[in-house]
């Protein structure tokens, strides 16, 4: 294998090309390889979060990277930290979104390793929005670390958040399978993230230090860049687009502690006012 700098070097002769850059650098990243890559490439996202549509509303990375390379894209989320799948120590999982049975095998052949096994559904859109959307349950989990409470709060933060995720892809992203949240892209990296990632660790220190999450960034990322913050902010605009800020106010109050509108504290208040909340049932979903 060998490694370069310049995505254009890296994808202009490729049949696959992988994404995994920060969500911020997609439409830059889109701009420098259009109409330079071959036109029967295959795209695959391993990159969480969304893009806003101006006039309201919020789009998949995926289909931005389609409608601006012209090629399909399809998806690869799931419950794996970088640094351990690299480490090999124990076996990871992810999920493939692919809606072609025989693409979706092939590319499963060649993601498959002895420490990562990949599993294919055909519910492309579920499986990138739970990995978005994982990721600003997982700050609203660090928050919770970072003041220093029970337990009890992490735990009702994890629910009332796979509660939300449910509700986000039942009401904005209608015809996906249930089936989806259980698998590694779903519940999986959700604890994953939620225990071991960036953004918990992150958001912890936000609370404890009030430093800005752009200087947290710096010193404890080392050049990386948070997906749970900017996600909440697009999630916020989608959610206000719609005036529905109250049907989803766990993601609401993660937001507006983010941008520094209310304060960490607020996150406890907003568990304590929706913990005995009844469980959402999906309407637009595929039992
Ligand atoms: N690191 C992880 O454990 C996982 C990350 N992801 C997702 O993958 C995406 C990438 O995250 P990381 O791996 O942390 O990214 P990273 O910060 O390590 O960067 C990945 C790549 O993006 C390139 N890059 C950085 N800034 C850029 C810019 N301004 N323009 C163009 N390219 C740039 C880097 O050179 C590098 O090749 C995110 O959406 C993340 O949520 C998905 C699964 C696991
Ligand atoms: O997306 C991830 C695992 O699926 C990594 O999470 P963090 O970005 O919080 O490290």
């Amino acid at each position: 294998m060998v490694a370069v700098s310049d995505a254009l070097d890296a994808a202009k002769h490729a049949d696959i090309i992988v994404f995994v850059v920060p969500h911020q650098f997609v439409d830059n990243l889109c701009k420098s390889l259009a109409g330079r890559i071959r036109p029967n490439a295959i795209g695959i996202s391993l990159i969480k979060g969304f893009d806003i549509k101006t006039g309201g509303g919020i789009e998949l990375i995926s289909h931005i990277i389609s409608t601006k390379l012209l090629i399909p894209c399809h998806v690869l989320m799931g419950a794996n930290i970088a640094g351990e799948v690299a480490a090999e120590k124990f076996v990871c999982t992810s999920t493939l979104g692919c809606k072609y049975k025989a693409r979706g095998s092939f590319l499963k052949d060649l993601f498959n390793t002895p420490h990562l096994k990949i599993t294919v559904v055909a519910d492309e859109d579920t499986v990138e929005v739970c990995g978005a959307l994982k990721n600003i349950v997982a700050t609203g989990v660090g928050f919770i670390d970072g003041l220093e409470e029970n337990n009890r709060y992490k735990e009702a933060v994890l629910r009332l958040g796979f509660m939300e995720m449910v509700q986000f892809v039942d009401v904005f992203f209608p015809g996906g399978n249930i089936s989806t949240f259980f698998e590694s892209c779903g519940i999986e990296d959700l604890i994953v993230t939620s225990f071991a990632g960036r953004n918990r660790k992150c958001s912890a220190a936000f609370v404890k230090t009030g430093k800005t999450f752009k200087e947290l960034e710096n010193e404890m990322l080392n050049g990386q860049k948070l997906q749970g913050p900017p996600t909440a902010v697009e999630v916020a605009y989608m959610l206000n687009s719609k005036d529905m800020t109250n049907k989803f106010p766990l993601f609401t109050v993660i937001h507006q502690i983010c941008t520094g509108k209310k304060p960490a504290k607020a996150l406890l208040k907003c568990v304590d006012d929706n913990i005995a909340r009844r469980v959402y049932l999906p309407k637009n979903l595929i039992p």
